[in-house]
């Protein structure tokens, strides 16, 4: 493959990119012969009349149409489920996991996929599913695309090779990568400079079923601030001339499927447009917070959004909560006592989470759902109720929400895995009432 892992900054950008030089056609999309004699292709990521701000389209310049493949044929979805769920599960307990047990059998990241929960309706473009991922084996004959939505790669063990049609990314823990739908892509466990390589990786995946992940409006904090544009990276085109067998799974309203081709997919020797693969290190994120008091709404630490129809209230918002200075005065700091419209999906990346003294551990995940009290446990809420208000660098910590107005279903997997902590609701039971009608 012409590997080169230069990327273009900005978000969403117009780009145009050429692995071998003047393979773009100029000033048109469609020539009667391409440079190279390519195949052009355009890939369509939103309808064609959508709103020019929302419209999302590249033309694809490769050795084969994607067309050239043998018919689909129906797979083993495996681990993975799609909303809406077959047997409606939405619970309102609050509920938390451990990490999922790392593979021992040889595992890629399709097989190493585990669904945790859904909601929307995938064939009716509204929600997502959550799950983890957990392998320990490159994809190499075997390739990918997702119908049924675009998907949110949050690594939390391991550091990921992204092979696309539009070129190469490398995301590792504390970093994010986005695939949009419908864009083919291998998954490879990276390779170090000094010739090391990676054995097993695991992190969280959003399969957003809804509208693209963008940036989400500032309001009066100006142009400026959160997740910039200019850190979001997209890569430049790559591609690979490679004869073999090889077999394309496609995730199609919530099946998988398997198509054979006699060449790799990654033909893609330039292409331009706005639909493309990003990624983003989340150390980037400007954050935001109070220097007065209280606790700002976790709104605040938005990095991505997938708007729904109803403003302000979103498909789903990817949310961190970075490393910061907490120093808020008169203020219990750590997250206040909550229930909420939205529903919560969290997981930790790294560190600790300043919610949850214990439990909550990196590669773990948690679920409150609509309405469903959570909040800081018991150890948390006394510590921090007598702690002193000095300015508080937390450094270890790097939580992040995906958070929606359509309620969470947990998978029968989820619910029965042996790493769920069924005790978790213990984690308030030693709250006291400690009101007293005469001391205000
Ligand atoms: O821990 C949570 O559940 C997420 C969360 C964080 C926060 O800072 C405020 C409210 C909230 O629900
Ligand atoms: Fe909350």
């Amino acid at each position: 493959m012409t590997t080169s892992l230069d990327y273009q900054p900005g978000f969403r950008n117009h780009v145009a990119t050429e692995a071998l030089p003047g393979a773009l056609p100029e000033g048109q999309n469609s020539p009667q012969r391409c440079p190279y004699d390519l195949y052009a292709e355009q890939l369509s990521g939103s309808a064609f009349t959508a709103p020019r701000p929302h419209n999302l389209r590249s033309w694809l310049y490769r050795i084969r149409p994607s067309v050239v493949q043998s018919a689909y044929r129906p797979l083993e979805a495996g681990r993975v489920a799609t909303a809406p769920p077959a047997r409606p599960a939405a619970d309102p307990n609050q509920m938390r996991w451990d990490p999922a047990p790392l593979p021992e059998a040889p595992t890629d990241f399709i097989d190493g996929l585990l669904t945790v929960a859904v909601n929307g309706d995938a064939a009716a473009q509204t929600g997502c599913g959550v799950h983890v991922y957990a392998f320990n084996r490159d994809m190499t004959e075997r390739f990918f695309y997702d119908a049924d939505g675009e998907l949110l790669i949050v690594p939390q063990l391991g550091t990921l090779r992204l092979r696309t049609e539009l070129g190469e990314l490398e995301v590792g823990s504390g970093e994010i990568a986005v695939i949009p739908r419908g864009i083919k892509f291998q998954v490879r466990l990276a390779g170090g400079s000094d010739g090391s390589r990676e054995t097993q990786a695991r992190g969280y995946v959003c399969e957003n079923y809804g509208s693209p992940l963008e940036l989400p409006g500032l309001g009066p904090i100006g142009a400026n601030g959160l997740a910039n544009p200019r850190d979001f990276l997209t890569p430049v085109a790559a591609f690979e001339d490679r004869q073999g067998e090889f077999e394309l799974v496609a995730k199609f309203s919530g099946r998988f499927w398997s198509t054979r081709l006699d060449h790799s997919p990654l033909d893609v020797v330039a292409w331009h447009g706005n639909y493309a693969p990003y990624k983003y290190d989340l150390a980037c994120f400007n954050t935001i917070n109070s220097v007065s008091f209280d606790h700002p709404d976790p709104s605040i630490f938005t990095v991505l959004t997938s708007p729904s129809d109803t403003a302000g209230t979103a498909n789903v918002d990817f949310v961190i909560f970075p490393p910061r200075w907490m120093v808020a005065e008169g203020t219990f700091r750590p997250p206040y006592f909550h229930r909420n419209l939205m529903s919560e999906f969290m997981g930790l990346i790294h560190g600790e989470y300043d919610a949850k003294a214990e439990g909550f551990v990196p590669g773990g995940a948690s679920l409150h759902n609509c309405m469903s009290p959570h909040g800081p446990d018991a150890d948390t809420f006394e510590k921090a109720s007598k702690a002193k208000l000095e300015p508080q660098y937390q450094g270890n910590t790097l939580a992040f929400m995906f958070e929606s107005r359509y309620v969470f279903h947990p998978t029968e997997a989820a619910l029965a895995a042996d790493f769920r902590q069924h005790d978790y609701v213990d984690v308030w039971s030693t709250l006291r009432a400690h009101f007293d009608p005469n001391t205000p």
